[in-house]
């Protein structure tokens, strides 16, 4: 795993977005794997600015989602349906058919699961896959415990994760108990991940990630350590205490 440290989280959107659009200028029917949260808000931002200031286009770029909440309608301010297409989707020049987020409202959850992988493989895997991580170590969302060999499915999710997310709800009780979400086999088969660290929240997760040795589904993000193509961007505060080799 490479580890690029960046001073503050400005910093890191902007590496972030450089990276992304690279890889969209070298190949522009890339296959995106994207994720939601707070992290990569600000580099979908600067891909935005980036697009419409110098024209990386999507025309040609699919992207999958990791993620989205049981039970949530695409217009509901909180899926991840509507901060995909608020933060990035509605801003740039994406193909609408080319966009692929689980459908956190499908009344056969097995038979979407199931079509969501198919969908991938379909289009020959993901490129790039760009994660961020929770604070216990789950990726997308993958809590602690599940197989290392989870394609994608049904997770029920964390209290913690619940807490965490809490923020973006009027209620800790309005946030989902259940997530469909791409599984940590289908995670680690893209042929590339960006992981983004930003935050004293994340300083813990991220010190177990780089210091601890085997990997265990205890923590998720350790199978990271397997991959063979991770970067690791993180700002100050989530390395803080952490000697990373320059
Ligand atoms: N399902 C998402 C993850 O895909 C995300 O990476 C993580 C961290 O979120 P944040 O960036 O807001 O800390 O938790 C969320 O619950």
């Amino acid at each position: 795993m490479k580890v690029i440290e960046t001073k503050q989280y400005q910093e890191l959107s902007q590496l972030a977005s450089n990276y992304i659009s690279d890889k969209i200028k070298k190949k522009p029917n890339l296959t995106l794997g994207l994720a939601t949260g707070g992290t990569p808000k600000k580099t979908y931002e600067l891909l935005i600015e980036d697009h419409k200031n110098n024209g990386t286009s999507y025309n040609s770029v699919t992207t999958f989602n990791l993620d989205e909440y049981i039970g949530l309608d695409p217009e509901n301010a909180n899926s991840y349906h509507h901060y995909m297409n608020q933060t990035f989707f509605n801003h740039i020049d994406i193909n609408r058919k080319n966009i692929f987020i689980p459908n956190g409202l499908a009344l056969k959850m097995e038979q979407e699961c199931r079509e969501y992988e198919e969908k991938i493989k379909f289009q020959g895997g993901i490129d790039l896959q760009l994660l961020g991580i929770g604070a216990n170590g789950h990726i997308g969302f993958n809590e602690p415990g599940t197989p290392f060999l989870s394609t994608t499915h049904v997770i029920e999710l964390a209290p913690s994760t619940r807490e965490a997310n809490a923020r973006f709800f009027d209620s800790i009780h309005d946030v989902p108990t259940h997530a469909i979400t791409m599984g940590i086999a289908s995670i680690i088969a893209s042929k590339e991940i960006l992981l983004l660290v930003s935050g004293e929240d994340k300083n813990a997760a991220l010190k177990r990630l780089l210091t601890e040795e085997e990997p265990t589904e205890d923590f998720p993000a350790s199978i990271l350590k397997k991959h063979p193509h991770v970067t690791i961007i993180a700002d100050k505060k989530a390395l803080k205490g952490i000697g990373v080799m320059h």
